[in-house]
């Protein structure tokens, strides 16, 4: 009998002086390993093929010392460190060896400047050294989280990995750290997803917030100001990590995809959409971070004051949408209602905080959006809200609507909504689609999309049917992982993970439902006690 553990992880670097983070999380691209005989005697074989530019360049490799190599090629470098020597083999490296009980192997893998590497930290103590602060780092960030109750497991991965999503040095956080893994398996819906999305952001640091995380709220808010300056009346919809704003789709040719579903794409076209629901979702976010992190200084608030002049100008125009769809403009239901959030949460941080504003007017044009959404996003025949205005199509982005207060769950327009949703865009699980039957201009299907199913469970708890609740969110809790990670769809057919992994969306909604769901379960009980 012989038997190893495996250990990989990110190293996290301490800074004192950091008024945000105290550590600086993966400041230097390194992935550490350790290999620990636990038992007889195992046979080691690591080896290291570097691959850069999506695997078109096989780079240069050469020794350095016995136990470090450099690779470059193109625009990458990495540097490997062994603790067992290394050899040069085709393209890359080996190393062989024996472990007995209690030995153990050490390997780095840094991701360099093109033209040199630097040795200092290059060694077995540091990896060991580093993995006892990354394991205190991500104790002490896990027990933040005020969160005690059912699913406690999954809110904390979920909150983890969240976490894990966001780029430390500039608080962006991308919406998944995947590109092109299929939306349907062949399939040629795939993107990339490795960018930060306003809405997927504002969304998550929402989930944060209700678990007691605040640094990420200032981070974020910071990283929002300085990815849009210049431009705050007229953002992008998604920036890079970097706050870069063209992020031009491209297909790699070359590449067959995950399980022959191409193409790969890099870049994400919808970068020069139209999606005024992000204005709404940045309001809303500033609106949180006053009630759950600070006041709103003034600089933030008169950038604050060109995003609602923007809504103000432009709330009429038609345009892409939360789907991204590439099928064109129209009136999408969901981005009107999201300008009326921009504006509801306008009035209420200056009434709270006393701040400047054209409330009057800001109330007047409220009331205006509110009206046309219920005169022409609702269909009086049907008795349903619809996905575009003069549309008699469903969309699940509608269940958002009881989310934000723009109507009650329970108010006959929004119940005939959320039961025509269950009939008409679920499967047999209860899993929501987005839409069907809408030329979204992509070929091809998809699966059920989690973040809607997800809001079906917050609706059903919003109604007070709990029971349906708990066992809608279950079933979905089943296509997990075994880590508990989460992709953004599910096969219907199969049941399959499908699309980007783990998805933002789908782990901020696990956070979310499963504290609705308890303090609902709470209110329950105190109304049965009372
Ligand atoms: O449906 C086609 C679109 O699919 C992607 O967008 C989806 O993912 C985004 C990131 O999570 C999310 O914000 C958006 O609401 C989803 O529809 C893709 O990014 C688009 O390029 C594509 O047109």
């Amino acid at each position: 009998m012989a038997s190893a553990r495996l250990t990989d992880f990110m190293p996290v670097h301490h800074d004192e002086d950091a008024p945000i983070e105290p550590y600086k999380v993966g400041e230097s691209h390194q992935i550490m390993r350790i290999i620990e005989c636990t038992e007889g005697s195992i046979a080691l074989n690591l080896e290291c093929h570097p691959r850069f530019e999506y695997g078109g360049i096989i780079p240069h490799a050469h020794l350095e010392r016995p136990n470090i190599g450099f690779a470059h090629g193109g625009s990458g470098a990495i540097s490997l460190y062994c603790s067992v020597p290394l050899r040069m083999v085709e393209g890359g490296f080996r190393s062989e060896g024996t472990l007995r009980q209690g030995q153990k192997a050490f390997a780095i893998v840094t991701y360099e400047s093109r033209f040199s590497y630097d040795s200092k930290s290059l060694n077995s103590a540091e990896i060991e050294r580093s993995l006892a602060e990354a394991t205190a780092y991500w104790q002490n960030w896990s027990d933040i989280c005020t969160y005690d109750g059912p699913y406690e497991e999954y809110v904390l991965r979920s909150a983890l990995t969240l976490k894990a999503l966001t780029y430390a040095p500039s608080g962006g956080m991308v919406a998944a750290p995947t590109t092109s893994l299929p939306e349907s398996i062949g399939g040629e819906r795939n993107w990339d997803y490795r960018y930060t999305w306003i809405r997927d952001a504002s969304f998550a640091i929402y989930g944060l917030h209700i678990l007691g995380y605040q640094r990420e709220a200032r981070a974020f808010r910071n990283w929002i100001e300085w990815a849009t300056v210049g431009r705050p009346r007229d953002l992008n919809i998604m920036y890079g990590l970097g706050g870069e704003r063209r992020l031009t789709e491209v297909t790699l040719p070359e590449l067959s995809g995950y399980r022959e579903s191409a193409p790969v794409r890099i870049g994400n076209g919808a970068y020069s959409q139209f999606q005024l629901d992000a204005y709404g979702e940045l309001m809303d976010s500033a609106h949180l971070y006053r009630r759950f992190v600070g006041p709103i200084d003034e600089e933030y608030w008169s950038y604050l004051r060109n995003v609602v002049n923007f809504v103000l100008d432009h709330w009429r125009d038609p345009d892409e949408g939360v789907w991204e769809a590439r099928s064109g403009r129209q009136h999408n239901v969901f981005s009107k209602a999201w300008c009326w959030v921009a504006l509801d949460r306008a009035i209420k941080m200056v009434n709270a905080l006393g701040l400047q504003g054209d409330v009057d007017h800001w109330k007047t044009v409220r009331a205006e959006i509110r009206e046309q959404i219920l005169a022409h996003g609702f269909d009086e025949e049907r008795g349903v809200f619809v996905q575009a205005y003069g549309s008699d199509l469903l969309d699940a982005s509608n269940l958002m609507l009881p989310l934000i207060g723009f109507i009650k769950a329970d108010d006959p327009r929004m119940l005939a909504t959320i039961r025509a949703t269950q009939r008409e865009l679920t499967t047999e699980k209860g899993f929501v689609y987005r839409y069907r039957g809408f030329d979204d201009g992509l070929p091809g299907d998809e699966g059920t999309f989690n973040i809607c199913s997800f809001w079906l469970c917050d609706n059903l708890i919003l109604l007070g049917e709990l029971d349906e609740a708990t066992a809608l969110f279950e079933r979905l809790l089943d296509h997990t992982n075994d880590l508990g990670l989460m992709s953004e769809e599910i096969d219907s057919h199969s049941g399959e993970m499908l699309g980007n992994f783990p998805q933002a969306f789908s782990h901020l909604s696990i956070i979310n439902t499963a504290v609705q769901l308890q303090r609902a379960r709470l209110r329950a009980a105190r109304r049965a006690k009372a």
